[in-house]
């Protein structure tokens, strides 16, 4: 069911997309963008903290890598925090502790060694403070608004690989593990919470990918195994061009939710670790996905949801609704 003020919004959408191109080629200098045609820009808000060129990298990209954004002091913090849970000396609802599949049915490893990511730790004071340090929200709200809500949190503790390359993340969209919409006012925050770098499995990027359609996206048919829900795009070119983002500890990278992205194994014999959020203008609104590429992970969600809290009424959407939080202005929509 599509709401009327959801139609208008779409057209609106489509037409900006539509312009966008004519207008980017007229101009010859980034400064004159911002000064004249503020409006011309459909990823990102007029908000005088990205320059000229950020925005217009964001834009194109999809993606903006902001170097040394969260400290050393406070990466230090929340590495502490996940080992307490690694520990078991905290109990969180909601949580969801995820270990590798090569190794979740072995009994032999124990504590951090055997966490894959945390999920959903909206309820952990220590890890949610990052959803809410000023110097993030400062960049989100380029790409939400002012009204922003937390949707969805992660600390990825990427594992050396075990030999069956199941440390992969396949290439993906966000968007399709999410309930609401426009794509365009939601943005994840990424950040490295140590050196990232091709061997140790950083981000691989397709830029430009978020001004596509969201695809349809499966398991990947991978002979050593895949991490449940880790959809890939389907039929995936693994020739097509790509980036690796190798970061800083503390650099942060702000991606939309259509661009394609994954990470490769890691081959050294450290844990790579970072900490992201998912972002949501609080103003977006929750779409059903019933008959629609999203089908087969919302099917997947609800089913955990069963297993996790013991209800069959939740629908995709409640999941979604549960988790989030409101981090800065007002708890509009979402
Ligand atoms: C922008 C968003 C992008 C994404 O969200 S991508 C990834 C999304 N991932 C998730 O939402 C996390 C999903 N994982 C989970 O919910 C849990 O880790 C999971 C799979 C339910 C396991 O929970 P546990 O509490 O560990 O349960 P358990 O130890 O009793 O295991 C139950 C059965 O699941 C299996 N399992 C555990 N970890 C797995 C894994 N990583 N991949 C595939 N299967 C896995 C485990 O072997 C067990 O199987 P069986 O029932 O004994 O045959
Ligand atoms: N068939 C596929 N479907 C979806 N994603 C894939 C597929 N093959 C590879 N990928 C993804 O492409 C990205 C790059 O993978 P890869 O393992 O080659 O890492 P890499 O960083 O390029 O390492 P290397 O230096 O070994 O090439 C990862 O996100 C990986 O999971
Ligand atoms: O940190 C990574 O490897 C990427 C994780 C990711 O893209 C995701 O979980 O959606
Ligand atoms: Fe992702
Ligand atoms: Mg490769």
């Amino acid at each position: 069911m599509m709401s009327r003020a959801a139609d208008r919004l779409k057209v609106v959408l489509n037409h900006l997309d539509g312009s966008h191109g004519n207008v980017r080629a007229s101009f010859t200098s980034a400064q004159s963008v911002s000064h004249h045609h503020p409006q011309s820009f459909r990823y990102t808000l007029d908000t005088d903290i990205l320059t000229p060129e950020q925005r217009l990298s964001y834009e194109e990209n999809g993606f903006i890598l902001i170097r040394n954004l969260v400290s050393a002091e406070d990466i230090e913090k929340f590495r502490k925090a996940f080992e307490q849970i690694c520990k078991r000396e905290v109990k969180v609802p909601g949580l969801v502790v995820m270990k590798d599949v090569s190794i979740a049915k072995s009994e032999f490893v124990e504590g951090e060694k055997a966490v894959t990511k945390l999920q959903d730790f909206q309820e952990v004071p220590g890890l949610f403070r990052y959803c809410t340090l000023p110097q993030i929200l400062k960049y989100v709200e380029c790409f939400t608004g002012p009204n922003i809500m937390a949707m969805h949190t992660m600390l990825i503790n990427k594992p050396p690989d075990t030999g069956k390359r199941t440390s992969r993340h396949p290439m993906h969209q966000d968007l399709h593990y999410f309930a609401f919409r426009p794509a365009d006012h939601i943005v994840c925050a990424w950040t490295a919470m140590e050196k990232v770098h091709r061997q140790n499995g950083c981000l691989v990027v397709l830029p430009g990918s978020h001004k596509g359609s969201l695809q349809e996206h499966d398991y990947p048919e991978w002979e050593g195994g895949i991490n449940k829900m880790y959809h890939g795009v389907r039929n995936y070119d693994p020739n097509h061009s790509r980036v690796h983002l190798e970061m800083e500890k503390g650099d942060t990278v702000f991606f939309h939710p259509l661009l394609i992205h994954g990470s490769g194994m890691n081959q050294t014999e450290g844990f790579r670790k970072a900490i992201s959020c998912h972002y949501a203008s609080a103003d977006c609104y929750y779409i059903d996905v019933k008959g629609t590429t999203q089908e087969n992970i919302s099917d997947e969600v609800k089913d955990l949801a069963f297993r996790k809290y013991g209800v069959d009424s939740l629908s995709f959407q409640d999941t979604w609704a549960l988790r989030g939080r409101l981090v800065r202005g007002e708890r509009t929509s979402l």
